[in-house]
């Protein structure tokens, strides 16, 4: 945990701290054998292994870098200069990554011109020039000199080149959730202001304002858009890239052992599982690999099926199956338990509680439901509440608070906490028994089992 600073902060108290992290963090690094990246090409593209003292040290290191950069600057230039470069910098990314500018260079180290890449993302010299300009000072690429009209990879460009679960994830991030979330200023304006609490009618989200027509088409939710989006064989690239990503999470999150201990699956027998939106079974492959007693039904919207036959392991096809199912619709399959991974956290309570609603024509007495989903902030009572949640770095809590506001902009949702996500159970219906809850503030996810009575 940070320790809570009292004095007041200074550019030299600043530059101390950070250097005192930094050999910090190199320290614990090299004990836990963990290489160190650079910011040349041949870099890996991560810390390997991040222990979680390590990841504690990085983040205050974050904190203090940022607040060195408030004071180096000022107070009013720094938000000026925030103003001025978060646009472009958002923006310049994007499209680096939508004109897939990172295989345009060799990831060996070795420069592409300008005429290369412009040939390789079919873009005019001049704006692949343009927008080349802008990314080199965010070091993604670099030019052998200032008046150079070739790149080289630096380590970040070269990450993305390297992996497309990354560039999934920026594609998802700035272009499916980014128009919305410039639109939630008017969203609100329209529709909260004045209120007590946040609209949670799903016709008045941000997402929706952005989706009502013109450029960004109509849908009512960000699922119909990534599913429909895209003419002919192009239809549903959105959805194909969001599975990417989805997995890619899994792996970032290292959320592999909370779904492998959510439960005691091997206690369980021989049972039937249903992932519900399951994405592609990104899941269900770790879980049927390691629980052999499992046969598991993924259950996801029609884009995601073909993703599935494509790519999900044929050595567990036996056990494994895929179903296109609108979760809203009454559930086909009675299992034994049912798994609801990352979810509910997607749509206000009164859809929570119809998704919920719509497993009961299949819930046999003694079905359970898992629940593993991200949690907000705790109540301010408990083991892991109020004085403990203050100081995690502000970095760590930053993480939690985007994800949040992107969750207001795209579903008028919320990140709820643990006492919300029981009453959304209840309200679903009184034979949701929640037997089990779990809750871990560093990684803000919490694991919650339901019985059904019947
Ligand atoms: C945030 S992802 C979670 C994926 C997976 N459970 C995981 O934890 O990685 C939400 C999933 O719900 C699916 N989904 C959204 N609306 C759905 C609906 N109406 N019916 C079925 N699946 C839906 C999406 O396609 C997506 O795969």
């Amino acid at each position: 945990m940070g320790s809570v600073q009292k004095e007041i902060a200074t550019l030299n108290s600043l530059a101390a701290r950070i250097s005192e992290l930094a050999a910090k963090m190199t320290k614990q690094l090299e004990a836990e054998n963990v290489p160190a990246v650079t910011l040349e090409a041949n870099s890996p593209i991560k810390y390997e292994r991040l222990p979680g003292d390590v990841f504690m040290t990085r983040q205050l290191l974050e904190d203090a870098m940022k607040d060195l950069w408030i004071l180096s600057q000022g107070p009013s230039e720094s938000v000026f200069n925030y103003v001025h470069m978060a646009i472009p910098d958002a923006s310049a990314l994007n499209i680096l990554n939508q004109f897939d500018f990172w295989n345009a260079v060799p990831v060996d180290g070795s420069a592409a011109t300008f005429e290369q890449i412009a040939k390789h993302t079919k873009l005019p010299v001049d704006v692949v020039t343009r927008v080349l300009e802008h990314a080199v000072t965010m070091r993604f690429f670099t030019k052998p000199s200032p008046t150079a009209t070739s790149v080289r990879h630096t380590s970040r460009s070269a990450a993305l080149a390297k992996d497309p679960g990354l560039s999934a994830l920026v594609q998802m991030v700035l272009d499916e959730t980014g128009p919305p979330m410039f639109l939630l200023p008017e969203a609100l304006r329209r529709f909260s202001m004045g209120q007590p609490h946040l609209t949670r009618n799903m016709k008045e989200t941000a997402f929706k304002l952005c989706h009502s027509g013109g450029a960004w088409g109509d849908y009512e939710n960000s699922w119909e858009f990534i599913e429909n989006d895209g003419e002919g064989s192009q239809k549903g690239w959105r959805q194909r890239n969001f599975v990417k990503f989805m997995a890619y999470i899994k792996d970032l999150f290292g959320t592999e052992g909370i779904v492998l201990d959510a439960i005691d699956w091997q206690g369980a027998g021989d049972v039937t599982v249903v992932d519900l939106g399951g994405s592609a079974g990104h899941d269900d492959a770790i879980l049927a690999a390691k629980f052999p007693n499992l046969k598991i039904v993924v259950q996801d919207l029609p884009e995601v099926a073909s993703v599935f036959e494509k790519e999900f392991p044929s050595n567990l096809r036996s056990r494994v199956s895929f179903l296109t199912h609108n979760m809203f619709d009454p559930q086909p399959v009675a299992a034994d338990i049912y798994m609801l991974k990352w979810i509910l956290h997607d749509w206000p309570d009164a859809e929570s509680v119809k998704i919920l609603q719509a497993l009961r024509p299949a819930l046999k007495p003694g079905a359970r439901v898992v629940f593993i989903d991200y949690v907000g902030k705790q109540e301010a009572t408990g083991a892991s509440s109020g004085a403990e949640e203050e100081q995690l770095p502000r970095s760590i809590q930053g993480f939690g608070t985007a994800t949040d506001l992107r969750m207001m902009a795209l579903f008028n949702a919320e990140e709820r906490p643990v006492e919300a996500w029981k009453s959304v159970f209840k309200r679903a219906d009184e034979r949701f028994d929640v037997v089990r809850v779990k809750a871990d503030p560093l990684s803000f996810m919490c694991v919650l089992e339901a019985v059904w009575r019947g």
